[in-house]
C-alpha cells in the first residue's frame, strides 16, 4: 500500500510517517508540508493519504485527494456538520473512493468515547473538561466535541432533560461551551500531549472516565488500521471504531 503524508513535518505527521515506514505492508511514497506541491501525490502513486495538518487547509487537501481518486485517512480536526456533508457531496462524483475522517485515532479515546456515551444515559449530569498542549490550533477539541455530541444523543434517546445548572450569573466563558448542550472545558498546559476527562454525576456519586495520550505513538496503530481499511470503505466515515470489531 502506497502512502502518502500531508503534515509530514509535524508533531502527529513525523511520528505518522515513522509508522509507515516501520510497518509491514506500507510504504511511504510522499511527505508533504506546507509550501509543497500537492501534485506529488499523484506523481508518486499514492494509495491512501493520511491528512494532519491544519483544519484551514484540510478541504482544500482533500478535494484535491477525491478528484484524483485517493482514498484519505484524516486525523485533522475542525470537521463539522457543514464540512461532512460538502465532503459526502465530492464523494458522490467519486465512487470508490473511501474518506475516513476520525476525531481520535487512539484505541483508549475510542473507548473513553464509547463507554461515556454508555454512562450518559444514567446520570443527571455531565461536563467534558479536555487537556492539551498549547501548540493545539483549535479549542474544543474535536474528541471533546465528538465525544459531547455523542452524549447529548444518549441523553436524548433516554429522554433525559437538559443537565441541571442554576448558574444565572457568570464571566463570559465561565461555564465553557456549550457543544450540544453539553459544557465542554478546555486547558492548556505546557507539558501535556491530549487528555479528557468526561465527569458524569447523580444522586450521591459522580464517575469520571479519563483517558490519557501520553505520547503521539498512541495514533498510530489507529492510522495504520485506517490506512489498511479504507480503500474496503467507500464514501465517508467518521469514527475508527466503524472499521474495528469492538463488541
Ligand atoms: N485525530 C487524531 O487522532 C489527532 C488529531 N490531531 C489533529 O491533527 C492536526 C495536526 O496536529 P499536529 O500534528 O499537532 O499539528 P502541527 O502544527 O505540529 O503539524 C501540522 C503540520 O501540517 C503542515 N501543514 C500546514 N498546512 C499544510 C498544507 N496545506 N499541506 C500540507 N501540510 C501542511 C504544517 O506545516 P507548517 O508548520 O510549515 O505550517 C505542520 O507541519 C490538528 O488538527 C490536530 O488537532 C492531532 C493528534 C491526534
Ligand atoms: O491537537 C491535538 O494534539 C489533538 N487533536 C485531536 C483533537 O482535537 O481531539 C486529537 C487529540 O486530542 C490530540
Amino acid at each position: 500500500m502506497k502512502v502518502g503524508v500531508l503534515g509530514a513535518r509535524g508533531k502527529v505527521g513525523a511520528e505518522v510517517c515513522r509508522a509507515v515506514e516501520e510497518a509491514a505492508g506500507t510504504e511511504l511514497v510522499a511527505r508533504v508540508d506546507a509550501g509543497d506541491d500537492i501534485g506529488v501525490l499523484v506523481e508518486s502513486g499514492a494509495e491512501v493519504v493520511v491528512d494532519f495538518t491544519h483544519p484551514d487547509v484540510v478541504m482544500d487537501n482533500l478535494r484535491f485527494c477525491v478528484e484524483h481518486g485517493i482514498h484519505a485517512v484524516v486525523g485533522t480536526t475542525g470537521f463539522d456538520e457543514e464540512r461532512l456533508a460538502t465532503l459526502r457531496g465530492w464523494l458522490a462524483d467519486a465512487p470508490g473512493v473511501g474518506v475516513l475522517v476520525a476525531p481520535n485515532f487512539s484505541i483508549g479515546a475510542i473507548l473513553m468515547m464509547r463507554f461515556a456515551a454508555a454512562a450518559a444515559s444514567f446520570y443527571e449530569s455531565v461536563e467534558i473538561v479536555e487537556l492539551h498542549h498549547p501548540d493545539k490550533a483549535d479549542a474544543p477539541s474535536g474528541t471533546a466535541r465528538r465525544t459531547a455530541e455523542l452524549v447529548a444523543a444518549a441523553r436524548r434517546e433516554a429522554g433525559l432533560g437538559p443537565v441541571p445548572d442554576a448558574t444565572s450569573t457568570s464571566l463570559d466563558g465561565a461555564r465553557g461551551a456549550d457543544v450540544d448542550g453539553i459544557r465542554v472545558h478546555g486547558l492548556r498546559i505546557r507539558g501535556l500531549v491530549a487528555h479528557q476527562e468526561v465527569v458524569l454525576g447523580g444522586v450521591g456519586e459522580t464517575l469520571t472516565i479519563r483517558h490519557d495520550s501520553l505520547d503521539r505513538s498512541s495514533f498510530s496503530p489507529g492510522v495504520l488500521a485506517g490506512v489498511r481499511a479504507v480503500a474496503a470503505h467507500p464514501g465517508l466515515t467518521v469514527g475508527l471504531e466503524h472499521y474495528l470489531d469492538l463488541d
